[in-house]
């Protein structure tokens, strides 16, 4: 029943101390405050918003054990998020965005606080390390993941690589293909149905983005919902938004929604897109994007940054995610855990 995060202070390095930030510590009134999301579905949804989403409740209560934290700041959770309105504003083109809202955690102290995901992930792969070698000597079971790169794009084979590495480190077992960049639909669709009635395939995921040419919505559709350890498909989604229903409010801008966030997540793929001033003092913000922009001083000719404007936001919020060391080391992480479970799910596997 708690919602966690292994956070260490930005601004106080003396309070080093690891304890632990649990939700809710102790109730707060009032308890309903907002969670702003911006997602960048684009690659799942190239039109519409699917109906199942807006105005639908998810219960964030089942959330992972508790983990430590560095300089604990108190905050209250109703454990749930509705997801209230779909935009596509054209701050960002012809990429859709969604926002979701809730009454979810509250900040009783501000303080500001690094969210670091780099030592999050450690610990999950220690986790998924020890499990998978549990359930090989029990079982004889080797979870296995599959991933499908198309095309010759020098980050998406670093990504695959790395993907590769870290289910050798925890003894996952990998399986690729790679296409060329010209391949057809059809070729994609044929390697992932392989794939899907592959018994040693738990995981199975498609390295996006895609060439353009293909239709990325329809291959992920694709994947066996059983084996979509990236959750990217639409049932996924649909799924994790089906749990219980809260009221729609309308809301007035991108802007104004953020400001009354206790909780904002930005998946947008926009560079610097939320700024200081989009953000209520005091709220936690996970930046989701990842989005190279050119640095010449740079060794590789880019540099990583968030859809937030770092500087400004880790002014006014009171624990925030950096880009990089933030969500993107926990994607490989949970990644590794999805496949474990997969495999646990399809061979019924529940040791104690
Ligand atoms: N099928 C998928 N495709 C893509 C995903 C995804 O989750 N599934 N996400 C990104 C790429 N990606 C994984 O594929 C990914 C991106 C970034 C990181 C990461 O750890 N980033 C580090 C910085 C790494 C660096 O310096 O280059 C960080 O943020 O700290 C992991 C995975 C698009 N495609």
């Amino acid at each position: 029943m708690l919602a966690k995060s292994l956070v260490s202070s930005s601004t106080s390095p003396e309070t080093s101390q690891s304890h632990l930030l649990s939700f809710p510590h102790r109730l707060h009134s009032p308890t309903h405050s907002l969670l702003a999301v911006f997602l960048n579905l684009n690659h799942l949804y190239t039109r519409h918003p699917p109906r199942s989403l807006v105005g639908q409740h998810c219960d964030l209560s089942d959330s992972r054990e508790p983990l430590p934290v560095k300089s604990c700041t108190d905050y209250t959770c109703s454990h749930s998020f509705i997801v209230h309105s779909w935009l596509s504003p054209s701050l960002l083109g012809p990429r859709l965005t969604f926002l979701l809202f809730s009454r979810v955690a509250m900040a009783t102290e501000i303080s500001s606080t690094l969210i670091d995901g780099k030592l999050v992930a450690k610990q999950i792969r220690e986790e998924v390390a020890s499990e998978v070698a549990r359930i090989k000597a029990l079982s004889g079971i080797v979870p296995g993941l599959a991933v499908i790169l198309v095309g010759a794009r020098k980050d998406s084979q670093t990504y695959v690589r790395n993907k590769k590495k870290a289910c050798e480190e925890v003894g996952i077992a990998s399986f690729e293909a790679c296409l060329p960049e010209d391949c057809t639909e059809e070729e994609v669709i044929e390697h992932i149905s392989k794939f899907n009635s592959n018994p040693l395939v738990h995981g199975i995921l498609v390295q996006l983005p895609l060439p353009r040419h293909l239709n990325e919505e329809k291959i992920l559709n694709t994947v066996s919902i059983e084996k979509d350890v990236d959750g990217f498909h639409p049932l996924n989604i649909g799924r994790l938004a089906m749990q219980g229903r809260e009221p729609l409010f309308v809301p007035c801008t991108q802007k104004e929604i953020t400001r009354q966030a206790d909780i904002l997540i930005s998946a947008a793929g926009a560079p610097n897109l939320v700024k200081g001033s989009w953000i209520k003092p005091g709220a936690v913000v996970i930046d989701v994007g990842i989005n190279a922009v050119d640095d010449k001083s740079s060794a590789r000719g880019y540099r990583l940054v968030g859809d937030v404007c770092f500087e400004e936001a880790s002014r006014v919020a009171s624990a925030i995610t950096p880009v990089p060391g933030g969500v993107g080391p926990m994607t490989i992480a949970m990644l590794l855990s999805n496949t474990l479970s997969s495999a646990k799910r399809t061979h019924d596997l529940h040791f104690s």
